[in-house]
């Protein structure tokens, strides 16, 4: 049996206004043609805490019950998509609400790749981490040509990638592509991105990456629903199932990992590394 959110049967074209709606840390508009923009904008670097991973998975929720067409994800700062975790949730963390940031992230996850309508991201600055992971979920990756760097580089925070993540890389990519990133932390360049196809096209500039991204979206004004739907849940159901036997397992493994000295140790050098470059800008 599918799940019933899968089962969506019609599409509703309604008024921008009617659907937009501003949080404090995230901003949804609908166009005439009904395609949902869902902007990031936790200021400076969109960093996921737990207040944004929730009020993402909500709006997400919003898009879904008012049936737009489909959703464009991109963010309000001019330099980076998103920064992944907010790595002060995870130093010296109070255990409760490092609790809350993984079930969140993993509400977060869940969410977004198994949407029953078609996603699109347009990517307009870096993308580390939580922010590939958020890009990786979507149907459709535009990604801002610039100095700009896209990857899951968790290794390199000292934090082991869950395989849900591993395979939602390794439906994007090669999975030899993804083992040699993914065990580095190593993260690509967006000329590097496209050749490997963990982007699927380059655009100017936010707009036309948004643009691209609509385009897309518009590819599926013919196909049914739920075709598009169910054929969508087919793909990443075998990612999907295990992740929700394992949910527990999951987040104890990443509370255990977090709490290493040797981890607090790293997450503090690297917020003392960012603190200093700031210092030096
Ligand atoms: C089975 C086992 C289970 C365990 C599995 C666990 C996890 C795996 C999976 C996925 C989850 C995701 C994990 C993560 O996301 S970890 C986070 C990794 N993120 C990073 O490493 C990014 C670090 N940041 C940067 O590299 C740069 O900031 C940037 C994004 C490239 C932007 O550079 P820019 O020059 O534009 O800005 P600054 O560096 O000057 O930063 C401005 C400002 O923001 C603060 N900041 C940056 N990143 C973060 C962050 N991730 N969290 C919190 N704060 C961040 C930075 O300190 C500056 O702050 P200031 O107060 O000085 O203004």
């Amino acid at each position: 049996m599918f799940p019933l959110r899968l089962l969506r049967t019609a599409r509703r074209v309604l008024p921008a206004k009617s659907l937009s709606t501003t949080g404090q840390l995230t901003d949804l508009t609908v166009d005439n043609e009904g395609i949902a923009t869902l902007t990031l904008q936790r200021a400076p670097v969109n960093s996921l805490n737990v207040e944004l991973l929730q009020e993402l998975t909500t709006v997400l929720g919003q898009v879904e019950k008012d049936k737009a067409k489909g959703l464009v994800l991109t963010s309000a700062s001019p330099s980076v998509f998103s920064a992944g975790l907010d790595i002060t949730e995870m130093y010296n963390p109070n255990v409760e609400r490092l609790t809350a940031l993984w079930t969140s992230l993993q509400d977060l996850w869940a969410t977004l790749y198994s949407a029953p309508y078609p996603t699109a991201v347009a990517i307009n600055g870096h993308a580390p981490a939580g922010g590939c992971m958020m890009a990786l979920c979507c149907e459709y990756r535009t990604m801002v040509s610039g100095r700009y760097t896209i990857g899951l580089n968790e290794t390199a925070v000292g934090i082991p990638v869950p395989e849900w993540l591993i395979g939602t890389m390794c439906k994007v990519i090669s999975q030899r592509e993804a083992e040699v990133a993914l065990n580095a932390g190593l993260m690509f360049t967006v000329e590097e991105a496209l050749k490997v196809g963990l982007i699927d096209e380059t655009a100017t500039d936010k707009a036309d990456a948004i643009e691209k991204s609509k385009k897309f979206i518009k590819r599926f004004d013919k196909i049914s629903p739920i075709a598009h739907s169910l054929t969508k849940q087919r793909f990443r159901s075998d990612v999907l199932q295990p992740f929700a036997k394992n949910r527990e397992a999951d987040l104890n493994q990443f509370k255990y990992v977090v709490l290493q000295p040797e981890v607090q140790e790293l997450l503090g050098q690297i917020i003392q590394k960012l603190k200093q470059k700031k210092a030096a800008k």
